[in-house]
């Protein structure tokens, strides 16, 4: 792993002067695309459990996690990436979870409604219920972060909150065990170069390194930083659809993870509603810098990237568009 850690911004989220932390967010979105938060309000006590129940489950034998398994989305899968450029397949297992609305939301049949396939209670009784739990979290922090990127954007401080935005968000999480398997072979990787698809990506880990970006992916040779975990913070990183809408101002950096030794992490991947249309924020654009993207709904931006990246072979009924 090269040496280079990436310099990033941090966001103190009981800072009252919310101008002071949309400075430091802008900032930290025009350079890198990615920036720490502290102070969330989500406590130590609940990260280690969610983090416990992740441990549980990855422990679980073979044939009780393969109830749960799905090729693609939501539910197990291992070893699931294949880079067609350095012909090597990402070492770990994932676990994915849609936010799952409850089933009398009208919402709760479509994409991303839900439901998930839980380990059963029998093995894992608190599972669900922490995961709930965290999902509720994981909107609400969302929601918090919209709102310093909307004064960042010079818009309302509510804009996000829009029922077509994330007023009626929507979320998706990998939970990502990176663990050798096979031939020992170091360094190699536990998730390939990619963007993240939405809004922003809300990622906690247990600590251990792995994480990298790449501010430059045309550089040659390509220059990657490590994004060092920060105790007690969450890593957030801006997705494609934020730099859609705030045309380009905002990056959604390349990043992958090497894989040096087992580790945990769970990203969340915040989203509008399917209905919502991605397009330039009003104070992004002037005669002298007109949208670079057009407008397009949500749920066509999504499919776009799935059948770019060849997924929508193989997307299960549960987030098929
Ligand atoms: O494990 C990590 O640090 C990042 C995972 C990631 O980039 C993802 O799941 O999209
Ligand atoms: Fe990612």
């Amino acid at each position: 792993m090269e040496d280079h850690a990436a310099v990033l911004n941090t966001i103190d989220l009981s800072n009252h002067d919310i101008r002071q932390s949309a400075a430091l967010l802008k900032k930290a979105c025009a350079d890198s695309g990615f920036f720490y938060v502290i102070k969330h309000g989500i406590s130590e006590e609940f990260m280690n459990e969610v983090f416990s129940q992740a441990k549980k489950f990855f422990a679980l034998p073979e044939n009780e996690k393969m109830k749960v398994a799905c090729k693609n989305s939501p539910g197990y899968a291992k070893n699931l990436y294949f880079d067609q450029e350095t012909n090597q397949r990402s070492h770990g297992e994932i676990f994915r979870m849609i936010h799952e609305l409850p089933g009398s939301d009208q919402d709760a049949q479509k994409p991303f409604g839900g439901p998930n396939p839980w380990p059963s209670a029998d093995v894992l009784p608190a599972w669900k219920e922490t995961m709930l739990k965290y999902q509720q979290e994981m909107i609400n922090l969302g929601k918090a972060v919209a709102r310093i990127i909307a004064v960042a954007l010079d818009v309302n401080e509510d804009f996000f909150d829009q029922p077509n935005l994330l007023g009626n968000a929507l979320s998706y999480y990998n939970f990502n065990h990176y663990v050798q398997y096979g031939a020992s072979n170091k360094y190699t990787l536990g998730t390939l170069a990619h963007s993240d698809i939405f809004i922003i990506t809300i990622l906690a880990t247990n600590d251990v390194p792995g994480l990298q970006i790449c501010k430059n992916i045309d550089a040659n040779p390509r220059v990657w930083e490590n994004v060092l975990p920060l105790k007690g913070a969450f890593v957030i990183n801006i997705g494609d659809m934020l730099q859609w809408m705030s045309n380009g101002l905002f990056r959604s950096t390349k990043h992958r993870v090497l894989f040096r030794e087992e580790r945990y992490s769970l990203a969340c991947f915040v989203s509008p509603s399917l209905e919502g249309t991605i397009e330039c924020i009003p104070s992004c654009k002037s005669a002298e810098n007109p949208p670079k993207y057009p407008p397009i709904k949500c749920e066509k931006f999504i499919a776009n990237v799935y059948k770019k990246r060849g997924d929508d072979q193989n997307i299960s009924d549960h987030t098929k568009l």
